[in-house]
């Protein structure tokens, strides 16, 4: 059963009053990882909740504890579990987004304000957070919106756990999934039979995805500081050991410029593909040019479409974030810095998890840093990190998901696993121990966490009836089983 006509009238007949609601949400600067915000995304939580509550969801904020962040010490924006619906007889699916964003700033090369929903000619909805995860989290508000006012009954039961962290370690979220679990019978998730994010992206900009795979996340401070303070280079160069040139000689050691990990024993944890596993990613409606465009650049790694596909997907990666405390101004400050910090990350993929890569990490910088003989200190600091997770795809989760994205796309999904992380996942998977899917909203030059970011309008609107009709399959397909 597809969803009911009156569903899909009441989104195209509604679509400019979602956009306005999404222009709302995106208002909002909740940026998890930004003290300065921190009131912004408790005020995202209360805007989401009275959206929630307007429905006909029962919520509770769920309070996550303080946070050390930036010398200060705060208070984790809340989860916000919901529900609604109890019929024995239906399935439970269990709904979770974000509604924090990554920052953004008009001087970091966004062309209009990223704070204010802006349509261009082409019918995108620019703004941070339009594609991760406002825009997917206002998709499903949408349905519940459709079915209130049309007084239609939702075909499953629905619970939500939204949070305000996911884009920064997604703190105290494992902590309340796991002691809610134990709890068993009349727990927040008892019943619930799968699990729902619409919190990644197409491979392209044509062809629908169905995502069954994330990788996972390991992220690293390298700390160097020694001199008592920032030094004059005319003064003290070539008398001092400088924290930069140490930190960029660890920093260079980290990763080649081809991707290679140079860390012994972290790739060669993970196996090769077989002839088989290949034919998977030759399968898949991506090409060169699609990475190309969505990079804005002509510097993919490879010319191989399945090399470079599983550089996302399958196969571990390193980037290097950042330095804090190196001059970056403009004009020739001849400064000798005395702290600097380096960030990278890694993306990690089974085997690999934070626990058993970490101590690689750790020993391969420390005596990386032993043989520079630097009298300078080294202070290594585990930011955050998350496992990968991979899900079994022949399940009526995803059979739901496959036959709505064909209903309302009129095509076949691409079955993919992301590059990116959603640490909750796994959490999801293992405590609930049920199927997990991954339903995308946008497509893959959305520009998510980069300057730019967008929705297209069609994605938002034919999303919002792509997750409305997969509840209608999941409950058609359940009904028959
Ligand atoms: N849409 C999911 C996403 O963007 N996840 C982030 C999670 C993260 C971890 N640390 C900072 N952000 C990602 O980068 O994959
Ligand atoms: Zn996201
Ligand atoms: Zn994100």
């Amino acid at each position: 059963m597809s969803a009911p006509t009156a569903f899909l009238d009441f989104v195209d007949k509604n679509a400019d009053k979602f956009i306005g609601r999404l222009a709302d949400a995106v208002a909002i600067p909740s940026i998890s990882g930004d003290a300065s915000r921190r009131n912004d995304v408790y005020k995202m939580a209360a805007f989401l909740d009275e959206q929630l509550r307007s429905y006909g969801l029962e919520t509770k904020l769920v309070e996550l504890g303080d946070q050390e962040i930036e010398g200060q010490t705060l208070k984790l924006p809340p989860a916000i579990l919901g529900s609604i619906g109890t019929d024995p007889k239906k399935k439970t699916v269990l709904i979770y987004g974000h509604y924090d964003v990554q920052p953004a700033d008009i001087s970091d090369g966004w062309d209009t304000d990223p704070f204010k929903l802006t349509i261009d000619d082409k019918g995108r909805l620019i703004g941070r957070g339009s594609s991760d995860d406002k825009g997917p989290v206002l998709g499903w508000v949408n349905i519940l919106e459709a079915h209130k006012t049309l007084g239609l009954e939702l075909p499953v039961n629905l619970r939500f756990c939204l949070e305000g962290m996911e884009e920064s370690g997604s703190e105290g979220l494992d902590e309340l999934i796991e002691s809610e679990t134990k709890k068993g019978k009349g727990s927040y998730f008892d019943g619930v039979d799968c699990v729902c994010i619409s919190d990644n992206y197409w491979l392209n900009t044509r062809t629908p995805a169905v995502t069954y795979g994330l990788r996972g996340l390991t992220y690293f401070k390298i700390n160097i500081h020694g001199p008592g303070r920032d030094l004059h280079s005319g003064v003290f160069g070539g008398t001092v050991h400088e924290p930069m040139t140490d930190l960029i000689k660890i920093m260079s050691r980290l990763v080649d410029p081809d991707g290679t990990i140079l860390i012994p024993g972290v790739r060669e944890m993970v196996g090769e593909p077989d002839e088989e596993e290949k034919l998977i990613y030759e399968g898949l409606d991506y090409n060169i040019s699609d990475i190309e465009e969505s990079a804005g650049s002509k510097t993919a790694i490879s010319s191989d479409k399945a090399t470079v596909l599983m550089g996302r997907m399958r196969f571990p990666s390193l980037s290097l974030h950042g330095i804090e405390g190196a001059f970056h101004g403009v004009g020739a400050k001849t400064v000798i810095p005395a702290k600097v910090a380096g960030k990278f990350s890694i993306r990690l993929v089974p085997p690999q998890t934070p626990e058993n890569v970490n101590p690689l990490i750790i020993s391969y910088i420390e005596s990386e840093f032993a043989k520079l003989n630097s009298k300078n200190t080294l202070v290594l600091e585990d930011l955050h990190g998350g496992k990968p997770w991979v899900e079994n795809t022949k399940h009526w989760n995803y059979e739901a998901a496959i036959k709505a994205t064909k209903a309302v796309y009129k095509q076949a999904p691409d079955l993919t696993r992301e590059g990116g992380s959603i640490p909750v996942t796994l959490t999801f998977a293992e405590s609930l121990k049920v199927n997990v899917l991954l339903l995308p909203m946008g497509r893959g030059d959305d520009g998510a966490h980069s300057t730019n970011e967008k929705l297209d309008r069609s994605n938002f609107i034919e999303g919002t009836k792509l997750l409305g009709t997969y509840l209608y399959e999941v409950a058609a397909i359940t009904s028959k089983a």
